[in-house]
Order: structure tokens, then sequence, then C-alpha cells
């Protein structure tokens, strides 16, 4: 679905975005992208979507280099950007005026969408505040039911009820032919909907790995005194958060916000143990 191969890219010569950064992205998945403030994602998101081009490498897209965007590939693609901007007319009207663009748009399921987000689709949409504006576009976004979903921080905004009403939906929105790709820096926000987490991190991706597969190589635990055997180990209120190799004690929640916390720490136990067998699918760790 998403192959990029050695991408190079930079806003300036002199300060590179990406070097080397390789990534692949298959249907059927939901993906969690996260990045500390101002590591790329979104720089990697329009590089995937077309709207930004690579200055080496290649990154393709249903087969074809996302810079071409082809009409059929376009047609076949949604990008929820973080920031968005409605025009003055209701649901209903925008919806007869682009949903033209999406082959598949399924006008039952944004009406189910809408009702589950509680977004009045009487109103103008520039009449809405900015989070009702928001789940009219992740609401569209779905509906347009695109192989490839791509939303860039489509939690921003969000009050804690719309939060989980868009995990829930959003779960319900995957299926065997769609990718999802999600980015946030609000990492518990993703907890609880993603099967794959990607790390951008240093100028490329430093993890790609199921969650399932991480929950069976790693124990996330809280106790009184980290061990010089943990991964990984963070001070808390409570004690000490730590990040260990899970010994066959069946598999456990991986929380999230952690592993993101010691990738992004560079913790050289953690990457080195995450790096003997693989569940990266990229030659990154
Ligand atoms: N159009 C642009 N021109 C020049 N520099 C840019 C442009 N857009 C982004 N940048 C820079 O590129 C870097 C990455 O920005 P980007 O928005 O991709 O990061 P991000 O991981 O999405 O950050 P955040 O979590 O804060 O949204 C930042 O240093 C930013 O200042």
């Amino acid at each position: 679905m998403v192959r990029i191969r050695n991408l190079h890219f930079g806003y300036s010569r002199k300060r590179p975005l990406f070097q080397n950064l390789s990534l692949t992205l298959e249907r059927g998945h939901i993906y969690g992208l996260l990045g500390k403030n101002g590591a790329g994602k979104s720089t990697l998101l329009k590089n995937i979507v077309g709207l930004a081009f690579p200055d080496g490498g290649t990154c393709e897209v249903l087969g074809q280099p996302a810079a071409r965007r082809l009409p059929a590939v376009l047609a076949d693609l949604f990008f929820l950007p973080e920031e968005i901007y409605v025009p003055a007319v209701t649901a209903a009207k925008f919806a007869e005026q682009t949903a033209g663009f999406y082959p598949k748009f399924d006008h039952e399921a944004l009406a189910h969408y809408l009702g589950e987000f509680e977004v009045p689709a009487q109103a103008l949409l520039t009449a809405l505040s900015f989070g009702q504006q928001k789940k009219f576009m992740i609401a569209f976004a779905l509906a347009a039911n695109t192989s490839l979903l791509v939303m860039d921080e489509p939690t921003n905004g969000l009050d804690i009820p719309s939060k989980a009403q868009f995990r829930k939906i959003v779960a319900t929105a995957l299926t065997e032919e769609r990718c999802l790709i999600i980015s946030t820096h609000q990492v518990r926000d993703l907890e609880s909907l993603i099967d794959t987490v990607v790390v951008l991190h240093g100028q490329r991706i430093v993890l790609n790995a199921d969650l399932g597969e991480l929950a069976e190589r790693l124990a996330f635990a809280t106790v009184p005194e980290a061990s010089g055997t943990d991964l990984y180990a963070e001070e808390s209120v409570r004690g000490a958060q730590v990040i260990r190799a899970n010994h066959g004690d069946g598999a456990g929640r991986v929380d999230l916000e952690l592993l993101f916390n010691a990738l992004v720490g560079e913790a050289p136990a953690l990457v080195s143990y995450l790096s003997q067998k693989q569940p990266v699918h990229e030659p990154a760790l």
C-alpha cells in the first residue's frame, strides 16, 4: 500500500529532516505514527499523499510514485490534515459537492458517523465549533471509504468523550482492504485503537512493530525499584516504570507512552533487545 525506500527530504538542503528513511505499510492495519513535536510526522504524511516531494529515494502509494498524484490514486486516498477549513455549507451539501471525487463514498456511513459523533447535519459547517468541524471531517474521511486514509493529529481539539467515540468509530471502519495511518504526539489517544506502532525519531523510522508481537516480547510494570536487567526504567511518583524482557509470562498490555519515551530516549538496552529478533519490518533499529 505504502512503500518508502531510502527517502531523503528536507525543507532546506542544510537541514535534512529524513535520511535513508524506509517504511512499508500494508492493508488491513491501523498504524499509529508517533514522534515528538517537530520530528516530521506531518512532513512524512505529506510525502505519502504527494504534497511534498522526495529529494532522494522513492515513496510509492498503491504502486505509483506518490508525487505523480495520479487521479486513480487520489480517488482512493484521503488525507485529513491537522488544520482544517470548511466552507459555509451544510454537511449534506458538502457531501453532495465533494463525495463525487471518491467513487466508493458511502453516504449511509456518513450519516451513521455523524449521528455517533452527535454532529448536527443541518447546520452550516462554519457555524460548528472547531471540535464539531473536526468530527465532521473525520466522519467524511471515513465515509470516503478509500483504500488509504491518512489522518494527521485527528484527535487534536476533541474532548475526552469524543476521543473515545473516535476510537470506536475508527475501529469499526477498518476492513481488510483499508490501510489507516494516524499520527499523533498524544500517545495515549491511540491506545486500544492501533495494531501497529511506527515511531519516527532522529530522521528515520526507529520502530514499525505489531503491538501483539511487542506484547509477547516485552513486559511493562510499575515496581518499587528498577533493576539492572531492565531494558528501560523511568522514575514516577508510584515507583519505577520499567520495560523488561517478557520471558513467557503471557502477553500483557503495551504501555505505548513508556515505549515511546524509551525509544526517543534512545534506550540502548531496549534497542539492542528489539533488534535481536526483528519484530520490525524496516532495517532501522
Ligand atoms: N513548510 C515548511 N517549511 C519549512 N520548514 C517546515 C515546513 N513545515 C514544517 N517545517 C519544519 O519541519 C520540521 C518538522 O515539522 P512537522 O510539522 O513535519 O513535524 P511534526 O512531527 O508533525 O510536529 P508536531 O507534532 O509539532 O505537529 C519542523 O522543524 C518544522 O519547523
